[in-house]
């Protein structure tokens, strides 16, 4: 018996809680204040309080359109786990790949295609053995049904699941895990005839895999891995129906192949790729059997949109198959859950925005449209509209001052002097050691930071006292450093809630949320700001805090910033007007920072530009101009710093090798970047591209409380030194130090400068 697919879903649903619930449950698990059953029964609440609310926005109880997307952690980690590829027996066990423990390394950690959301990477070798290890997708499923809900199972597809996973270590040279999916689809099998058998309709099956042209399997190949895999699951006996979702960009011909196997239904991303016109008869054929599900609402972005033009895609839709259902075009996983949570957003701001749950409505509007035509939505479309017409001409979306000065920005802009010219004049200025030693920026966020922070929000705290807490903290901080004889100091921070949010409250043209939590990974959030109109900087953002710090030492003080592509990816950005234009205004804002940073005395401004990757267009021939624009903007804000100013920057969570043109581009006069995971894989990348820029290589891993041993951080360091010429070597960690505690900070720190000390003397025998 088959139902029929529901008219209108989302792909998926925030889980960390409106008011980041899961996050405190689990963050106290870990700390042993509660035990696993409160964490389940907490976590249980909170499944069933979102399918509340996800059926009073308007989604059916009891016809699958409610996605079960629940994770503790990860949903890749969950599929791993599921198919006994991770092999976690409790959530100790689970939470162990996820933070690794004294005996375990955790799994690497990498972003979700072109997100701000990080996924385990299982480790997937010749070897695995692959079995349903785990029910735990069945009994939520189960636990809705007890509670009168048919909700749609979600799991990462067999695909997906195998392109992103890597070789264990084993492996023998150019083994790739998909080569294991047909030993992987019986174990998907059985969980569809478990499914199956708890009653479920219908499951779906994410593939974004299938759209990415940037991973290390061809398109051709996981073209081929889908036609094998819903081939084989659709043939089965006793299984739900399966719909296939394809987020994040188009499926292009991977369209056809999914259309040629028995696949009850395929998601489209129609706000990132277009519906397909160039398709064979045979498939077009094909199509009209299956239900299409057209993501129209952007499950990445917050504006409400052009709900007319998204119906109309449905329209177009019809046209290739007369089953067609609304959704979202991603998970919501990558939006808030509420702007009604948002009660100091300016009113009129707040009327052009959709979060998860607006846009919950705005699906269940279309829904309503596909059922009883176009003018029972009328009024909604209207309204959009109306909207969206509002946004063109509201004061502070189009600034003439902010206009002019980028219509008259000149090649020059974008150039700094000669590298030659700038060596001679920073070595003059800096007088620093061989290998010097620095840090990438933030020390630990400690709770008293934190909750000084929150003081000064609820006005417990007066602005005098918070200045001083934080100064008190940057002093500290100056201390340690000095006291681990650190070369090139940072302040440490402190003031900052995040890299991105600090800038954004501080400039025109953002918005920023007050629980706009937005999950990154695991249990750590963001709120990522809204970036709505023109943006400028009405006074200093930084100066202050470095001027203080530069006080308080004679090494050279680092100026801390985040660089334009960076704020862009973090936030969510206006989608009227190209990227590059809006980047650019951020890096005119920031260039200005960097003039007055000078002035009161900082030499080297380090200029953060950590999503640089991350940005990087999934489909190949969108990405010469992304690079180009991105480089660009990077380089006009760091275009106008004096010679002698040492401009660094800083790149972490992405493989290097397909951007390494680019950061040579960036022209920065020093780069550290993240290596240790990698074991100094990136140095050959650099070295292979001609790098002769300064080059800080990381030594160690500030995802993990795990201390390094100085022997382990000289052997790094020595494996950079054999690829990188000394004149080019700088030692610092992975990454910033926020989420890490001072015990192990201290301890690491002061093993990295001994490993430094030792290498720098050569010395065969090291001092511990
Ligand atoms: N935007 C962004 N994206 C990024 C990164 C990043 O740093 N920023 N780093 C990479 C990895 N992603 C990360 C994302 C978040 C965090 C992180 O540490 N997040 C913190 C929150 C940071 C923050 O906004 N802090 C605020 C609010 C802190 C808070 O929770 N305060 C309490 C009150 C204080 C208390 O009692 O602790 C509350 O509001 O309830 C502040 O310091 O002011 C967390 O989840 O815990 C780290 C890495 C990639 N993407
Ligand atoms: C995610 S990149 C972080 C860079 C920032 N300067 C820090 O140290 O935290
Ligand atoms: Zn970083």
């Amino acid at each position: 018996m088959s139902t029929p697919f529901p008219t209108g879903t989302i792909l998926g649903y925030p889980r960390i809680g409106r008011r980041r619930e899961l996050k405190r449950a689990i963050e106290s698990f870990w700390r042993g204040e509660i035990d696993a059953a409160e964490l389940e029964s907490r976590a249980a609440d909170l499944r069933r309080a979102t399918r509340e609310r996800l059926a009073d926005l308007g989604l059916g109880r009891t016809d699958s359109s409610i996605p079960e997307s629940f994770s503790y952690y990860d949903q890749v980690l969950d599929a791993a786990v599921t198919v006994g590829a991770v092999p976690a027996a409790d959530l100790d066990g689970y939470f162990a790949f996820a933070r690794g423990t004294a005996a375990q390394a955790p799994l690497e950690m990498t972003k979700w295609f072109d997100s701000n959301y990080h996924y385990l990477v299982p480790e997937i070798g010749p070897e695995t053995e692959f079995r349903l290890a785990s029910d735990r997708i069945v009994a939520e499923f189960e636990e809705a049904r007890a509670d009168g809900f048919l909700t749609r199972p979600v799991i990462v597809g067999p695909v997906t699941l195998l392109a992103l996973a890597k070789p264990s270590a084993g492996a023998p040279e150019g083994f790739r895990p998909l080569a294991r999916l047909a030993e992987l689809l019986p174990v998907y099998a059985q969980l569809l005839e478990r499914l199956a058998v708890s009653g479920a309709a219908w499951v779906q099956l994410d593939e974004p895999a299938l759209v990415s042209e940037s991973l290390g399997d061809t398109t051709a190949e996981l073209r081929a891995a889908a036609g094998t895999a819903y081939a084989h699951l659709g043939r089965l006996e006793k299984r739900p129906q399966i719909f296939v979702a394809a987020p994040y960009a188009s499926l292009d011909a991977t369209l056809a192949t999914l259309a040629g196997t028995p696949v009850e239904a395929i998601g489209l991303d129609l706000v990132r790729g277009a519906i397909p016109t160039e398709l064979h008869d045979c498939t077009r054929e094909a199509l009209t059997t299956k239900t299409l599900i057209g993501g129209v609402i952007d499950g990445h972005n917050v504006w409400r949109g052009d709900l007319a033009a998204a119906f109309a895609k449905l329209g177009l839709l019809r046209e290739l198959s007369p089953h067609v259902a609304v959704s979202t075009s991603t998970s919501l996983l990558h939006v808030p859950h509420d702007t009604g949570d948002e009660p100091q957003l300016d009113e009129r701001l707040k009327s052009w925005l959709a979060f998860a749950d607006q846009k919950v409505e705005q699906v269940a509007t279309l829904a309503t449209g596909l059922e009883r035509g176009a003018v029972a939505i009328d009024g909604a479309l209207a309204q959009a509209s109306a909207a969206l017409d509002d946004r063109l001409t509201a004061p502070g979306v189009r600034v003439p001052a902010v206009r002019e000065r980028l219509a008259a920005l000149r090649p020059s802009d974008f150039s700094r002097a000669p590298y030659a010219e700038r060596v001679a004049a920073q070595d003059a200025a800096l007088d620093l050691p061989a290998l010097p030693t620095t840090t990438i920026g933030s020390f630990p966020q400690t709770g008293d930071i934190r909750r000084a922070r929150a003081a000064l929000a609820k006005g417990e705290l007066d602005a005098a006292a918070y200045d001083e807490a934080m100064r008190n903290e940057i002093r500290h901080v100056v201390e340690l450093q000095e006291d681990l004889g650190l070369d090139v100091l940072v302040h440490g921070e402190p003031e900052r809630n995040d890299m991105v949010q600090y800038f954004a409250e501080g400039l025109d043209g953002f918005a920023v949320t007050v629980n706009g939590w937005v999950q990154s990974y695991g249990t750590r959030c963001t709120r990522p700001s809204i970036l709505w109109g023109d943006v400028s900087r009405p006074a200093p953002l930084t100066v202050e805090w470095s001027r203080f710090a530069q006080s308080l030492t004679s090494k050279p003080m680092k100026g801390m910033l985040t660089g334009p592509v960076t704020i862009l990816a973090w936030s969510f950005v206006r989608d009227d007007q190209p990227l590059g234009d809006t980047a650019n205004q951020v890096a005119l804002a920031l260039r200005d920072e960097i003039a007055d940073l000078e002035q009161a005395g900082i030499r080297i401004i380090q200029v953060d530009e950590p999503a640089l990757r991350e940005l990087l267009p999934l489909k190949r021939a969108a990405q010469p101009a992304y690079l180009d624009w991105s480089v660009g903007s990077f380089r006009l804000a760091t275009g106008g710093a004096h010679p002698a100013t040492q401009v660094h920057t800083h790149l972490c969570y992405s493989e290097f090798g397909v951007v390494i043109d680019a950061i040579r581009a960036l022209d920065a006069d020093v780069t550290s970047i993240e290596a240790a995971r990698s074991r100094m894989e990136v140095v050959h990348d650099l070295e292979r591209s001609g790098f002769d820029h300064g080059v800080g290589p990381g030594v160690y891993d500030i995802h993990s409380p795990r201390v390094p041993s100085v022997a382990e951080l000289t052997e790094l360091l020595r494996r950079a030194a054999a690829a990188v010429p000394e004149r080019q070597l700088w030692v610092n960690p992975d990454c910033g130090l926020k989420t890490r505690g001072y015990d192990e900070t201290v301890t690491s720190l002061r093993h990295m400068v001994q490993a430094t000390r030792a290498v720098r003397q050569g010395a065969d025998k090291i001092a511990v």
